[in-house]
């Protein structure tokens, strides 16, 4: 089996401008990936199957709605594969893990089946995330996620991610956001010296999805309180929720301390710590 890795996506900015008359939201978002994630292993077979183990395989679907299976069928049509992903990341929680794991079936296909690898913006139609899942490194996102900035570099950073076990559906967040016509974040991004400086200035952007996301599930304002008092650079919430990020000096341990503090706290919270990719 030929084995790909799927790093969480963190949008660690979420800023929403505008609305399109099909209702999708117009974005501009810092996004960033973790060292926390799913896999997934593929090789070639007769007809597409798939099959999903791991920790947070509960409640993910194995037919053709999940996003791997729709993305292999995208992608190659009529051919097959044996397809097993391995769920570590909790679904519908603002972290992309089922954009994530397409994109990774759609690297191990391309080169499986020698099919091109299609271009970032060819795959927005399996999702708004998707793009900027397919190659996964630090990005600006705009549009509704399919315009996409060259690479960008962050400092190394230690993360937190903390979910308190709630599933919460992106379109509901949407619904109840009061205004769509927020600022953008500023035109040119700034080069960050460290992860002070990085998270100095996230603390100057936002997540416009929190507030709406909080009133829905409080469950998540208890997470960001609790993160908040193990000192982090930054705590806010990912996409649109529910799973909150927390950065951390690089090499202090403070992200692993934290996660297993969280851990003791709430054994009911899934809490996880790595790095910034
Ligand atoms: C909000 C974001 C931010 O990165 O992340 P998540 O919270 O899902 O992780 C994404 O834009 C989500 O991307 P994805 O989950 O792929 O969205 P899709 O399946 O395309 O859309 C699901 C629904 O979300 C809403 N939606 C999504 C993207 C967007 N730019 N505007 C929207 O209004 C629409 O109601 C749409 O029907
Ligand atoms: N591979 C997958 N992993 C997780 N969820 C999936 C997958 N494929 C389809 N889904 C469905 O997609 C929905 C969104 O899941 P996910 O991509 O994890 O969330 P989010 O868009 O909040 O980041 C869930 O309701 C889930 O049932």
């Amino acid at each position: 089996m030929s084995k790909g890795f799927a790093p969480a996506k963190i949008n660690l900015t979420l800023h929403v401008t505008g609305r399109r008359p099909d209702g999708y939201h117009l974005l501009d978002s810092l996004v960033a990936f973790a060292s926390i994630g799913d896999t997934v292993s593929a090789r070639v077979a007769d007809k597409l199957s798939l099959s999903v183990s791991g920790p947070m395989a509960a409640g993910v679907p194995e037919d053709s709605s999940n996003l791997v299976w729709r993305a292999a069928e995208w992608l190659g049509g009529l051919r097959g594969a044996v397809l097993e992903l391995e769920k570590h990341l909790p679904a519908a929680s603002g972290i992309g893990g089922g954009s994530s794991d397409a994109a990774a079936a759609i690297r191990l296909l391309s080169e499986l089946w020698t099919v091109d690898l299609p271009s970032a913006s060819e795959t927005a139609s399996l999702g708004a995330d998707l793009p900027v899942c397919l190659d996964p490194r630090p990005r600006r996102m705009q549009g509704v996620g399919e315009r996409l900035s060259d690479p960008l570099v962050l400092p190394p950073t230690e993360i937190v991610l903390v979910n308190p076990g709630v599933q919460v559906e992106t379109p509901a967040v949407f619904r109840v956001l009061d205004r769509a016509d927020n600022d953008a974040m500023p035109d040119d991004l700034p080069a960050w010296a460290d992860e002070t400086a990085l998270a100095e200035w996230l603390h100057t952007q936002r997540n416009d999805l929190q507030v709406p996301a909080c009133n829905l599930r409080p469950e998540i304002g208890e997470v960001l309180t609790e993160l908040d008092l193990m000192a982090p650079l930054i705590a806010r919430m990912s996409g649109s929720g529910a799973t909150c990020f927390a950065l951390f000096p690089d090499g202090s341990g403070a992200a692993e301390t934290a996660c297993d503090k969280l851990s003791r706290a709430h054994p009911e919270w899934w809490c996880r710590a790595g790095r910034l990719l």
